[in-house]
């Protein structure tokens, strides 16, 4: 049966789509969300419950987060503040932020945006509490959907309230998942689809997809700014609802006004790299290629190795072993909450513009990283994509430092839509977790199964410091109640990795599942001919870069950090695919690629 269900998806329903929207003769990839048909349609679907690895742990067991209750002991101690745990061991010091010697900042990038293809957590749509309408931006007190992170007396940040607001996580809807859920237990949601699919570009929904196209194209080529290019290139459309949120030249006139950019994820403006990626997939897309195979191929090659290390992707992933129909590969909850926002202590708190000889811009100085949050004005009227990328590919990531994990510019700097005072990155990520009743370090060091760190020596062991574990212990008083994400971000990195064993052991499992559990994975044998699947290798971010912006001289591995010139190609020189390998019309169980 699912045979026969496999040949339509390959045949009468590309057949379908492609009259609906396709386009240009080299069309290798039009929709990406059709899931009905599957064993398990749910699984990865848009809006659907983040999966579980591990019942989630509720202070009444179904719905009240951990920490909630003031005087709830875990272990014998009650839970640290998360803003207490961030000043006192985020920032230790003030000792610079060091540099990575091995990888640029575009690796860092590429990780928030492969992030934003896979899981985007909605917050509860409620901006008040649902028993007395008070408004989680003024109250210091717990109530759903409000949980407040308290501050410290001397942890205060603009607003000078004694409390952060925090927005709970909506309850999911649908959850695909029977196994880990004892029944009435809050589950989240994850409102992008978990495939790697370019939902990024296209939304994860047909009906945003519509959306973001260009009505009048009869090519239904995704719709671009009509107000300004980039030097001939587009950029993104504008929001439609204006004036937008998005923070204006300073003395700019109200008719000079740069929105905030619409993209298939809704948190495209959030730091200019992130809208810059966003703006080159946008333009690729319009040559009718297969950017969701392109993310996947990028991602897997050239983006998880390097942040896991070879070794534990070798043991974690290991070779492509083939489509298996009874892996789920909806994102889990841990790893959207706790192990891949490692990436927040790798960020460096300057953006690097450069010029052609990839030297500091004459005209457009660096920036501090608050200065590029919800800022599209500084792409439009600052130069374009070019210097923002220039900086990307030639200076490096920030090294995480045990001295000085999270920059100031997130951990007090930072700033959300809709809240109107700035934010903790790391206490957020810790508040998260606990909203979300996620398990403590050691219960998912059991998981991957690792020894539990039961004494303050297996802790200095894991993290390599006794001075930080000093500090561990003085604000969580037990290591069992230390938060998992704070855990898996304090243990020494494993080799040739940027994560410690346990978060290299969550995102290895997660990336398996993201491989394994999609039909549509480009190396599943019928998704492609191996001679396509052979051209497709040949492709890379470095041609993307070359073939969607002005910049003509690139790192073959933009990821790695080289110098300038000697580690650096002219564009004429970086591989490109040959589309004859798409020629082929009669072979239409490859050429009518769908996901
Ligand atoms: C300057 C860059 C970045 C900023 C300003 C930023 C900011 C944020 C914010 C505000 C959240 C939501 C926090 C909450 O309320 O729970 C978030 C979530 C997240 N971030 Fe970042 N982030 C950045 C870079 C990164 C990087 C480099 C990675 C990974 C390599 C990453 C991974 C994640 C993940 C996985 C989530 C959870 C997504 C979800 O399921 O909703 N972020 N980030
Ligand atoms: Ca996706």
């Amino acid at each position: 049966f699912y045979d026969l269900i496999y040949f339509l998806l390959y045949t009468a329903v590309p057949l379908y789509s492609l009259k609906m929207q396709c386009h240009e003769t080299f069309l290798i990839t039009c929709i990406h969300t059709v899931f009905f048909f599957r064993k398990n349609p749910l699984w990865g679907a848009a809006n659907t419950g983040l999966a579980r690895w591990l019942p989630a742990e509720y202070e009444d067991e179904e719905n009240q987060p951990k920490g909630w209750n003031t005087g709830r002991q875990y272990s014998g101690f009650q839970l640290p503040l998360v803003r207490e745990v961030s000043n006192e061991i985020m920032c230790g010091s003030s000792m610079a932020v060091l540099e990575d010697s091995a990888y640029s900042q575009m690796l860092v990038d590429w990780g928030q945006y492969i992030d934003h293809d896979i899981s985007f957590t909605p917050q509860s749509s409620s901006r008040s509490t649902f028993a007395e309408g008070r408004d989680c931006l003024h109250t210091c007190s717990n109530a759903d959907p409000c949980f407040p992170m308290q501050t410290p007396k001397e942890g205060k940040l603009s607003s000078n309230k004694s409390c952060l607001p925090f927005f709970r996580s909506s309850p999911a809807c649908i959850n695909v998942q029977t196994d880990m859920r004892p029944a009435g237990q809050r589950q989240q949601m994850n409102s992008v689809t978990s495939f790697i699919d370019a939902s990024t570009v296209y939304g994860p929904s047909a009906d945003l997809e519509k959306t973001l196209r260009n009505l009048s194209s009869s090519e239904g080529l995704l719709a671009v700014n009509s107000e300004y290019s980039d030097d001939g290139r587009p950029y993104l459309p504008f929001v439609s609802v204006q004036p937008s949120a998005c923070l204006q030249e300073p003395g700019s006139e109200p008719a000079a006004r740069v929105e905030c950019f619409t993209a298939g994820d809704s948190r495209v403006n959030e730091i200019l790299p992130l809208s810059v990626l966003h703006t080159l997939w946008v333009r690729e897309s319009a040559k009718g290629t297969s950017d969701g195979h392109f993310t996947e191929i990028i991602t897997m090659r050239d983006y998880v190795p390097k942040i896991m290390g070879r070794e534990a992707f070798d043991e974690y992933l290991g070779p492509y072993a083939g489509y298996n129909d009874s892996v789920n590969p909806s994102v889990s909850n841990v790893f959207a909450t706790a192990a891949f926002r490692f990436g927040h202590v790798t960020i460096s708190p300057r953006l690097r513009r450069l010029n052609e000889s990839f030297q500091e811009h004459q005209r457009f100085s660096s920036l501090s990283l608050h200065q590029t949050f919800f800022s599209p004005w500084r792409l439009v009227r600052e130069g374009g994509l070019d210097p923002v990328l220039r900086g990307l590919l030639g200076r490096p990531a920030a090294l995480q430092n045990q001295e000085h994990l999270m920059t100031e510019e997130l951990k007090e700097r930072l700033l959300v839509l809709n809240i109107p005072e700035t934010l903790d990155l790391a206490a957020l990520n810790l508040q998260r977790g606990r909203d979300h009743g996620l398990p403590g370090y050691n219960d998912w060091r059991a998981f991957c199964g690792f020894d539990r760190a039961e004494t303050r020596s297996d802790l200095v062991e894991l993290v390599g410091s006794g001075v930080l574990v000093e500090k561990i212990m003085d604000v969580y008083g037990h290591p069992n109640n230390i938060d998992v994400w704070l855990g898996g971000l304090l243990e020494r990195p494993v080799s040739g990795a940027r994560t410690g064993p346990l978060f290299a052991c969550l995102i290895g499992k997660q990336m398996k599942t993201l491989r394994e559990g999609d039909r549509f994975w480009w190396e599943h044998p019928g998704v492609f001919s191996p001679k396509q699947r052979q051209e497709l290798q040949t492709h890379s971010l470095s041609r993307v870069i070359c073939d969607n912006s002005g910049v003509t001289e690139v790192p073959l591995d933009p990821f790695r950090l080289g110098s300038y010139p000697e580690d650096f190609v002219f564009c004429g020189n970086v591989p490109s695919m040959d589309l004859e390998a798409w020629r082929d019309v009669k072979n239409v169980k490859y050429y009518y690629n769908l996901k």
